[in-house]
């Protein structure tokens, strides 16, 4: 079935107040600032991406990246961003939801899913069911001894991402090494509520005009 929703696009990595103006000019509906991460290539620092918060313009959201797996230092991060989404990278106890609402009732909550295989179906309806807004559903592995928690530019298994897709009853978004090449095939075999992308938009780290262009012309149709 097609989906009733037009597709929407985060464009993540943002390295500063310049950048984030491009994104949104072109079309993005959502900016990524990564936070302290164990690897990865996107990392900006708090002072910085608080200032890219502080130059957004509604309704842009502003999803602040943190590897915290505590809930005190997820919300001493957040006050230190001011972002309006956070999105957990990593695995956090099932209580950390309900605890981050309670302190911050009007932040929007994102639980990344790196998916390896289908046990990851069952992780993320648990965090459905634990009370996040949204999934977004990356490629990192957590399990090494230093995590990856994004920023791989690798896709995953889509045939999983599709599944937890069909069952999830919040928004999903896609990352994970989406490029112009093959986004239209994810939009087509995964069917996301949004598309998530660091890497394919971007030539030596920068966020490249052309690209996001195209990348944009594309999911838009
Ligand atoms: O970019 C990073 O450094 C990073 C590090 C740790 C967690 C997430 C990170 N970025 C996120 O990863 C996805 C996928 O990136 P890519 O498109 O495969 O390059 C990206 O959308 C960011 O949300």
């Amino acid at each position: 079935m097609e989906s009733p929703f037009r597709t929407r696009i985060k464009i993540c990595c943002i390295s500063s107040p310049e950048e984030a103006r491009l994104a949104i000019r072109l079309g993005a509906d959502a900016l990524g600032l990564v936070g302290r991460m164990p690897s990865g290539p996107g990392v900006v620092g708090d002072e910085l991406a608080a200032l890219i918060v502080d130059s957004t313009p509604p309704p842009i959201a502003t999803f602040m990246l943190t590897s915290e797996t505590n809930t005190g230092d997820i919300i001493a991060h957040q006050r230190r961003v001011g972002a309006n989404t956070i999105q957990i990278v990593d695995a956090v106890p099932p209580e950390t939801y309900a605890q981050l609402r309670d302190a911050l009732p009007a932040l929007k909550l994102v639980q990344v899913i790196h998916v390896i295989d289908e046990k990851n179906i069952d992780e993320a309806l648990q965090a459905v069911q634990n009370g996040v807004d949204a999934l977004l559903l990356d490629s990192g592995n957590p399990n090494l001894a230093v995590k990856e928690l994004g920023g791989t530019g690798r896709v995953h298994n889509w045939a999983v991402s599709r599944q937890i897709v069909a069952q999830s009853t919040v928004p999903v978004f896609l990352a994970g090494g989406l490029t112009i090449e093959n986004v239209r095939n994810a939009i087509e075999t995964v069917q996301p509520f949004g598309l998530d992308i660091c890497s394919g938009v971007r030539t030596n780290g920068q966020l490249d005009e052309k690209k996001l262009e195209a990348f944009v012309r594309i999911v838009l149709g």
